[in-house]
């Protein structure tokens, strides 16, 4: 399958079990996304000092007071005491730490196709949402991100935003509303005008069903707290579906199964394997702890530590990968919680 090239295509044999969608969101258009040396940076919180100092005098000590610690140590000898070298060569390194402030990712390379499934492993912290971010364009602080997205060799245009849904890790939805009511209302705003409303209301019935979402469609969708509504596997469903109503053809997902249990995880990632390996859509996840059912459904993994790339490659080949550099578990274990074991730096 090509995916080089920036004009819609139709529909290949083997996935020719994509619903069939108004002309108008129907052709199909395949995005391979390749990301190259990513990296960014954000400004350090204490070199905001100055500008916030203002607004933490409200509730603590005056700034200038504060400032001055930071210029004399509390580790100097008396008032008139010259600094130490040392703590000259601190103050510049700390100094010089400000500036640059701190790397999130720290030049992340990967490349996912078209009716391929990529996830994105790594603890909490690693950077996993914000590299979801930003191969899907959402980083708009231009100075502090670096490197190139491309889709389909081409930097991210808006035909291909357009075509990418994005699923962020928590759920934007109307609480008080069904999910029926969510996705009509979804349908109304997101379609184009050329699509009747009656095109509309059919294609919410497809993609009901589409994530099998029948079963509680005239249930509130809550928030989990105060309004009860559908469970969070349902919801998450829901948040898809959103997505799904535009026909996407790069789909990225920020931890779709976080809060569910390994049954209601496996489910959700053998949906997203359907569009991925049947719908032939582009979809790149991020997860937390995958059970090893979940891993193997995956083509490819990207696993990150402290913003930087351990492995990128096939999910497959992984755990050789790291046996040929000598690093491999002393029982059988799921290999996601190996690469995790390794990313957090406690292998045993
Ligand atoms: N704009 C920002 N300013 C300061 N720090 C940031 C910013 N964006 C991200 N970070 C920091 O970058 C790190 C990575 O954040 P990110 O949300 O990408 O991690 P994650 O792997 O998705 O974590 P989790 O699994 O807990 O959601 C965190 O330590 C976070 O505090």
């Amino acid at each position: 399958m090509s995916g080089s090239s920036e004009t819609p295509e139709t529909l290949p044999s083997q996935f020719s079990n994509s619903i069939n969608l108004h002309p108008a969101l129907s052709s199909y258009y395949p995005i391979t996304l390749k990301f190259i040396d990513v990296r960014y940076r954000v400004k350090d919180e204490r070199s905001k000092k100055s500008r916030t100092c203002s607004i933490r005098n409200i509730f603590t000590v005056n700034c200038e007071s504060h400032d001055d610690d930071i210029e004399a140590p509390s580790t100097m000898t008396g008032n008139n005491s010259t600094p130490t070298h040392q703590q000259v060569e601190e103050r510049d390194i700390e100094r010089e730490r400000e500036r640059e402030g701190r790397t999130i990712l720290n030049g992340i390379t990967g490349m996912v196709s078209p009716g391929e499934m990529l996830a994105v492993l790594g603890p909490s912290g690693s950077g996993k949402s914000t590299l979801l971010n930003a191969i899907a364009g959402r980083l708009h602080n231009n100075h502090q991100i670096t490197g190139t997205v491309l889709a389909n060799n081409k930097k991210l245009t808006k035909p291909v935003l357009k075509r990418t849904g994005f699923v962020p890790q928590e759920d934007v939805l109307y609480p008080h509303l069904t999910v029926r009511e969510t996705l009509i209302f979804c349908a109304l705003l997101r379609l184009p005008n050329a699509i009747s409303k009656q095109e509309k209301l059919s294609m919410v019935d497809k993609v009901i069903y589409e994530l099998g979402l029948e079963k509680c469609e005239d249930t509130v969708v809550g928030n989990g707290t105060f309004i009860r509504g559908v469970s969070g596997g349902e919801r998450k469903r829901v948040s898809i579906a959103h997505e799904m109503l535009i026909n996407p053809s790069l789909l990225i997902l920020d931890e779709p199964t976080s809060g569910l249990d390994s049954t209601a995880a496996y489910r959700m990632v053998s949906t997203l394997g359907v569009l991925a390996h049947q719908k032939g859509k582009t979809v790149v996840t991020s997860v937390h702890q995958p059970s090893s059912r979940v891993y193997q459904m995956f083509d490819s993994v990207l696993v990150l530590s402290e913003g930087s790339c351990l492995y990128f490659g096939k999910a497959n080949e992984a755990m050789s990968y790291f046996d040929s550099l000598g690093f491999s578990p002393t029982f059988p274990m799921n290999p996601a919680d190996f690469l995790l074991d390794l990313a957090n730096g406690t292998l045993l």
